[in-house]
């Protein structure tokens, strides 16, 4: 049985006389003990599709099913409040109290019967409080207050109220974005252990995709209230299905095409830096090969290799290094090939400023993918590829 079944949900806001639809008849699912990441850009529904599993949002449509028992039918009009879903819930803001110290507020939940489970008798409150805490690497902190403690500790305790009355669903909405880059990273780590070891299933928020990479068993990329596509981290990032989820995942190059064929072992794809040899495997998305239409070749950076030798043809470009930008345990080189930019990653400074350089890519990392990015996402209007640079 899964954790949660949502169907259909659908959520319009009405304000100033102007409707808004945030969510848009989705559909999702989540497996006990599943790491589920709901990635988009601002303003796709992510917060109002967790706010409405919650019970804090009235969804418009649809229905949300919670461990089998339905907490919201809009045929029904069913709506079982927050407090009875049996859930726990970490926001962004750490929301501690300020007036309690680290175990009180971890033991708040287990005094009030906050969650699936009744009252906690009062010498079992301590010892699970204690436990959690000695869990969370906070046992130092139990008697200080928040205002004694930094953003990543609160954070810490936060999660600690929520996990003492040990649910099985966990809902986060982009918990560690108010924490540092450094800490951020360590947390994430902590957090995914901590889920593997405790065994609850997550529905996380984010638009940050490294989080959801890192952390999903499966991601689901939202845009405009819909999941546009829904897979493993691998999957995302290896095979998005349009050039919207390539761009959001990670870095990329993107080369809309003007013409497409088949060939031995591929497609050959006409594109403005000339052909390219696409692997066989991107094709089955894309229905029937013959009119190129809104389609693009997607090459990511890190798939690129840059050489002072090669044989243009076969997937192999002659380039001029236009820039780089040194990042430590990678450089990014910007190429000119024709009137068309790339961006290439390499591990190592190898070349230099204006040098005259081959690029290559192999066949299974050039993917045809629908759609094309905007124009105005291009580098300049005169070229043909777009790209983005990690942040
Ligand atoms: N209370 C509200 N009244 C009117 N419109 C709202 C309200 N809450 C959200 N919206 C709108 O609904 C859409 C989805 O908002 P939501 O907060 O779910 O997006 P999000 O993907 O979580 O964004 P972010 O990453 O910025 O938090 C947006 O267009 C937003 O402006």
């Amino acid at each position: 049985m899964s954790v949660v079944r949502v169907e259909g949900l659908s959520k319009e806001f009405v304000s100033h006389g102007a409707t808004t639809v945030a969510v848009d008849n989705l559909d999702l699912t989540l497996e006990r003990g599943e790491f589920v990441c709901l990635l988009g850009p601002s303003g796709c529904g992510k917060t109002t599709t967790l706010r409405a599993i919650a019970g804090l949002e009235a969804p418009t449509g649809g229905t949300i099913d919670i461990a089998g028992q339905i907490v919201y039918s809009s045929e029904a009009g069913t709506y079982v409040p927050p407090e009875r879903r049996g859930l726990g819930m970490v926001f962004q803001s750490y929301a501690v109290w300020p007036h309690m110290t680290v175990a009180d507020n971890v033991g708040f939940p287990l005094r009030h019967g906050i969650g699936k489970r009744d009252k906690a008798r009062h010498g079992e409150i301590d010892d699970r409080v204690a436990r959690i805490l000695e869990l969370m690497d906070c046992a130092h902190l139990a008697r200080r207050y928040p205002s004694e403690l930094s953003g990543g500790q609160q954070q810490r305790v936060a999660l600690a109220r929520t996990l003492v009355y040990e649910p099985d669903l966990l809902l986060f909405d982009e918990p560690l974005s108010n924490l540092d880059a450094k800490l951020r990273e360590r947390m994430r780590l902590e957090l995914r252990e901590l889920q593997q070891r405790l065994g609850f299933a997550a529905l996380y928020v984010t638009h940050d995709r490294e989080e959801a990479l890192s952390l999903s068993d499966r991601i689901l990329v939202m845009r405009d209230g819909v999941v546009i596509q829904a897979g493993t981290p691998e999957e995302i990032y290896e095979q998005p299905t349009d050039v919207f989820v390539a761009d959001f995942i990670g870095p990329v190059n993107l080369l809309p095409i003007s013409e497409l064929r088949r060939s031995s072992g591929g497609v050959v794809a006409v594109t403005g830096i000339g052909e390219v040899m696409c692997a066989d495997s991107s094709l089955p998305q894309l229905g029937a090969v013959g009119s190129a239409g809104e389609t693009s070749v997607l090459v990511r950076p890190g798939s690129l290799v840059v050489d002072t030798h090669g044989e243009p043809g076969a997937n192999c470009w002659e380039a001029r290094v236009e820039g780089m930008t040194y990042l430590g345990d990678q450089v990014i080189y910007a190429l000119r090939v024709g009137r068309v930019r790339l961006i290439a990653t390499a591990p190592t400074r190898g070349r230099t400023q204006g040098e005259r350089v081959f690029v290559t890519a192999q066949p299974d990392v050039c993917r045809v993918v629908a759609g094309r990015l905007p124009a105005d996402r291009s580098a300049s209007v005169d070229e043909a590829a777009t790209f983005a640079v990690p942040a």
